[in-house]
């Protein structure tokens, strides 16, 4: 059995079209599953345009790389960078490793290393991750093999490594049991051309194998300059789970880090002093679908996916319209981009884009659980969830199916609606307030009036205020006691620590989330919740409205939130979210459950 690392090298020697030949791609992937968990590099040595140096298998391996540690050991005297057509293999190679790693290993993070591809003798790269093991699709039983790749790793790379001794070397890929007939004498393809200053945009929000192949084309085909277009978060409000769209300066780093470790790019100014041949790379935030492609004089291409190259053509009519040349549109192999797919239909979390990655986190921890502190007044004995939303976004749904699985829950609502029984203190503070008119003829609040005055009126900002300031102190102290019963039946029964789950619509506007281990946070668009107030509760549009802008809004809500969940579609999709969230709370209720390592394992 193959020892597992986190990190690793792929070293890569036989040339790209023959890498791209049946089921090549797939051997090797399955070999890299068996030794890397967490990250990968991959060097494809030999994607040269002309006939493949390596590429006719010579089956001594040793001669293969004593040749390309030749190469590696004239760096110093031979100018570094130099540009060549490299072979157009080098896309459905590259869409092919990305997809098959996608399906056949879950979390590894695949970057396909481009500084080689199109350059005669590179200048050393940097590798930003550190590697813990060096495979390649050479035989790993000879030691002068080994020694060679070591070499030629450690001669081509700047890299760090936890391991003190000299990397491992793992063959992954026996090609004497591949059938090659046909690789050798297709018809010559017409070498890769660099297409000029480059262009491309989108919202990147995770950076998936989608993504990295528009990055990666994009990279090769620029010479000088790449221009990057993210979307700002006002283009975003339509996306499915907008809310969990990661923030531009986020998306930003994202993208630059991948594309600096896979490719010679710097992100400075031109007139400082760079590394031959290497590309400029400049990130905008964009605010409208075109951006800078639209006005830039200086652009000759731009990168598109089958799913946006209509885009493509929008940004040429309006280059046509202000007088500049139309852009060259090149279309990627394959990929899936940012289109938004209907989750309501399909759940598979399999098929990558970002909405079906946005879809995947519903459930999952999206931080550190709240710490204890002296002053945060939480009640002992307990794990305290609290459950918020706005408006109909479901969370009495979500509480209900949480019940079922264990949980206590406290509905706030209805604490509401007790603390200001009449005969109680807080029932004279709120007459007192707004008035003996929210007093109907059996002796109890009116909520109905009491609600008019709160969120309609010229006042109802203040009124709503003020109710909250009445209201609030007691429905929270009758949550407490709620908290400490149930923590006192099951200690009497002998039961487990009970999860409390505090089901608060306006929880994180009252400040209650500074008691809670976690904030689970439950997300409908706008329009949804207000069609469902008008449905569930009769009220008009305006009403519904009304009690939503009182609220604060679901990215705010969001950016506090532990868990998402999201009442958006079939009742099973919700339950399916909220085992889900129950399985990994139960995991972080184990004593020796530790934040760091669980959120390093869930990477691989
Ligand atoms: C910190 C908390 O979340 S405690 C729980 C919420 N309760 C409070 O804040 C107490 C003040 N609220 C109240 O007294 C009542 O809700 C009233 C009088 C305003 C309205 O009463 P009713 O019309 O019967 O509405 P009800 O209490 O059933 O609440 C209906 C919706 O109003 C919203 N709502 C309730 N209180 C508030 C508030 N203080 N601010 C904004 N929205 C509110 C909720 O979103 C709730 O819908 P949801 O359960 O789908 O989320």
């Amino acid at each position: 059995m193959l020892k597992m690392h986190r990190s690793g090298i792929l070293v890569l020697t036989k040339h790209v079209s023959s890498l791209c030949h049946g089921d090549v791609v797939k051997h090797i992937v399955a070999g890299v599953k068996k030794v890397v968990s967490s990250t990968l590099y991959v060097h494809v040595e030999n994607a040269s345009s002309k006939s493949n140096a390596c590429g006719d298998f010579n089956p001594n391996d040793a001669d293969i790389l004593s040749r390309l540690l030749q190469g590696a050991e004239k760096v110093d005297v031979q100018p570094k960078n130099v540009p060549e057509e490299f072979s157009p293999d080098v896309f459905p190679f590259l869409w092919k490793f990305y997809s098959e790693a996608a399906s056949q290993c879950h979390g590894l993070d695949v970057n396909i290393l481009l500084h080689t591809v199109g350059c005669k003798n590179p200048a050393k790269h940097q590798l930003y991750r550190p590697i813990q093991c060096i495979m390649a699709d050479l035989d790993s039983r000879s030691q002068e093999v080994c020694q060679l790749l070591q070499k030629f790793v450690s001669s081509n790379y700047n890299y760090e490594s936890p391991v003190d001794h000299k990397l491992p070397v793992i063959e992954i890929a026996d090609y004497s049991k591949m059938d090659f007939s046909n690789t050798t004498n297709s018809s010559p393809k017409q070498p890769c051309n660099r297409k000029g200053s480059i262009v491309l945009g989108g919202t990147f929000d995770h950076v998936h194998t989608g993504h990295k192949l528009l990055l990666s084309e994009a990279t090769l085909l620029a010479d000088k300059r790449i221009l990057i277009g993210i979307t700002d978060a006002g283009l975003l409000k339509r996306k499915i789970l907008s809310e969990l769209i990661k923030p531009w300066e986020q998306r930003k780093i994202q993208v630059e880090h991948f594309l600096r470790d896979i490719a010679n790019i710097y992100v400075n100014q031109p007139s400082e002093k760079h590394p031959a041949n290497s590309k400029l790379l400049e990130i905008v935030q964009i605010e409208d679908p075109i951006g800078p492609a639209g006005t830039d004089p200086n652009l000759q291409c731009i990168v598109v996916s089958k799913e946006t190259e209509k885009g493509g053509h929008v940004v040429n009519e309006e280059r046509l319209k202000n007088g500049l040349n139309p852009l060259y549109v090149h279309v990627i192999t394959g990929g899936v981009l940012d289109t938004d797919v209907d989750l309501s239909k399909s759940t598979n979390e399999s098929k990558v884009s970002s909405s079906t990655l946005r879809f995947a986190m519903l459930g999952t921890l999206l931080r550190a659980p709240n710490t204890r502190t002296s002053t945060s007044n939480h009640p002992e004995g307990a794990y305290v969830i609290g459950l918020t939303g706005g408006i109909a976004s479901g969370k009495t749904a979500i509480g209900q199916r949480l019940a079922k699985l264990g949980a206590t829950v406290i509905d706030c609502d209805k604490l509401g609606h007790k603390a200001y029984e009449p005969g109680t203190l807080t029932f004279e503070k709120v007459v007192k307030r707004f008035g003996s008119d929210i007093v109907d003829k059996s002796g109890a609040i009116n909520r109905g009036i009491l609600a008019s005055k709160v969120f309609s009126g010229d006042d109802k900002k203040t009124n709503l205020q003020d109710l909250n300031h009445i209201v609030w102190p007691e429905i929270e102290r009758l949550a407490k006691i709620a908290i400490t019963e149930t923590v006192g039946q099951h200690q009497s029964q002998k039961l487990p620590k009970p999860v409390c789950i505090l089901d608060a619509a306006v929880l994180l506007e009252a400040g209650w989330d500074k008691f809670t281990e976690e904030v689970w946070v439950s997300v409908v668009p706008p329009s949804e919740a207000v069609k469902r107030v008008m449905e569930r509760d009769g009220r008009t549009e305006e009403d519904a409205e009304n009690r939503l802008r009182s609220q604060i809004t679901n990215a705010e809500r969001v950016k506090k939130a532990h868990v998402v969940l999201s009442t958006l579609w079939a009742p099973e999709v919700t339950q399916k979210q909220v085992e889900k969230a129950w399985t990994l709370l139960s995991q972080r209720m184990q004593p020796d459950w530790n934040y760091t390592e669980a959120t390093e394992e869930s990477k691989l």
